[in-house]
């Protein structure tokens, strides 16, 4: 893969480079509730345009439907990219249209762009090649080179990730780089007990990654929206809460094989439940009831794990030599919810283990609930792609940089 570094040395003054990041940062209306992953790539803008680059910075933000949606504008990030380079960021309110054209035309030497929210766009998450090659050869169109440095979104065979870079030169950004240096440590000769928490929202997405953990991890803790699918296929009501009904038998298979390989798998015991999803913007009182996680009424849902398995899981983390974890425990972002979170959060910090914190909510998770980034080995921006980086993947945006 070539480095950045290299990619520098040969010159890059005049040239326009395609940064393709991972700006998906958590929003409250239009403000940016931690901007983590734009510092993250601030080391790989800074460098190209310190180098005299023309740098266009782009990225997804959300999940939009291919259409454009003020909701998911990339507006803030930019304005945010901007406040971090202290430098005027320019910004273009379309992704390949004429104001993206416009911008980049006039880019000088060593300045920087941002483009609009690469989903607005139908062909970047298409599943069709022709569709992402076509919508590719227009990103292609307003850059010479292409840096990689979304590392949070190297899992996803989309356009500006995978058929980019097959069409300009291109390079790792520093962040990849750094991103894949620790993580790598996680494939090899991992020092235990070897726990990994799973936790979160995307439960479709990161169910499967237990299949491959199976084969590595000592423990494992489910929290978060994952684990009513569990407790669902134990036979228990899991009332309204995230279910993902048709992974039911994968889910029974991963716990009689964790038995027969003696992992020992933990499902809370205790959750917080509500009969409403509680109100993020005004942060209203929820006033939720703890139920043990065999009784949740038919008519709520679990938003958080309970007093007891904020127990249980402290003591199940204390022992750890290494741990990975991914996604929150709960709701976080409301404080009736954040307690699960804040547990097993401290108790990381409480561990002498090497600890991993991966993804952009769990990232964002522990520097809002106050926590130090630097009590925790490493904090990924990357959620479902570090979980896919350790489970051995080829992943698409990794595979991409290397020919
Ligand atoms: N029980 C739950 N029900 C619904 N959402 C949940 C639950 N627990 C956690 N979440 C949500 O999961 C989201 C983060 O999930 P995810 O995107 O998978 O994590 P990450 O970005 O760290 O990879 C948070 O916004 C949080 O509110
Ligand atoms: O937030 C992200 O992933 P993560 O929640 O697994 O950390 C990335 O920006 C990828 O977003 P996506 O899961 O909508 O493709």
């Amino acid at each position: 893969m070539k480095t950045i570094d290299e990619l520098l040395a040969e010159g890059v003054s005049g040239k326009r480079v395609f940064v393709r990041a991972d700006l998906n940062v958590p929003l409250d209306g239009t403000t940016i509730t931690d901007d983590g992953r734009i510092r993250a790539v601030v080391p790989t803008v800074k460098a190209l345009a310190d180098a005299g680059a023309r740098v266009v910075v782009a990225s997804h933000l959300g999940r939009p439907k291919g259409a454009p949606d003020p909701a998911f504008s990339l507006a803030p990030a930019a304005a945010r990219l901007g406040e971090l380079l202290g430098a005027d960021v320019a910004f273009a309110t379309d992704t390949v249209g004429d104001s993206a054209k416009a911008t980049v035309a006039g880019l000088a030497d060593g300045r920087v762009a941002v483009i609009e929210n690469l989903r607005f766009n139908a062909g970047e998450t298409s599943k069709d090649d022709a569709e992402r090659g076509a919508f590719a050869d227009e990103l292609a169109a307003l850059a010479d080179l292409y840096v990689g440095d979304g590392f949070g979104a190297v899992h996803r065979k989309h356009a500006s990730v995978f058929d980019l870079p097959a069409r300009l030169p291109h390079a790792a950004g520093y962040l990849i780089a750094n991103e894949v240096g620790v993580l790598k440590k996680l494939t090899s000769d991992v020092q235990r007990p070897y726990v990994v928490v799973l936790g979160g929202a995307k439960v479709s997405d990161k169910l499967g990654v237990i299949d491959h953990l199976l084969e590595k991890a000592d423990r494992i803790l489910i929290g978060g929206g994952m684990a009513y699918t569990f407790l669902k296929a134990q036979g228990h009501e899991v009332g309204i809460s995230l279910l993902q009904e048709d992974q039911i038998p994968a889910v029974l298979d991963y716990l009689k094989r964790a038995d027969e390989r003696g992992v020992e798998f933990v499902l809370p015991v205790d959750v917080l439940v509500s009969a409403e999803f509680p109100d993020l913007k005004t942060k209203a009182p929820a006033n939720p009831t703890t139920v043990a996680a065999t009784a949740i009424p038919a008519t709520e849902e679990g938003l958080d794990i309970g007093p007891e398995t904020r127990k249980l899981y402290a003591s199940k983390l204390a022992d750890a030599a290494t741990v990975f974890w991914n996604g929150p425990m709960g709701v976080f972002e409301h404080p009736d919810y954040a307690e699960g979170t804040k547990a097993v959060a401290q108790a990381l910090v409480d561990s002498p283990a090497f600890t991993v914190v991966g993804g952009g909510d769990s990232a964002a998770a522990v520097r809002i609930l106050g926590f130090d980034e630097n009590a925790f080995g490493h904090i990924s921006t990357g959620g479902g792609a570090s979980l896919e980086y350790l489970e051995g993947k080829t992943l698409p945006g990794l595979a991409a940089l290397e020919d």
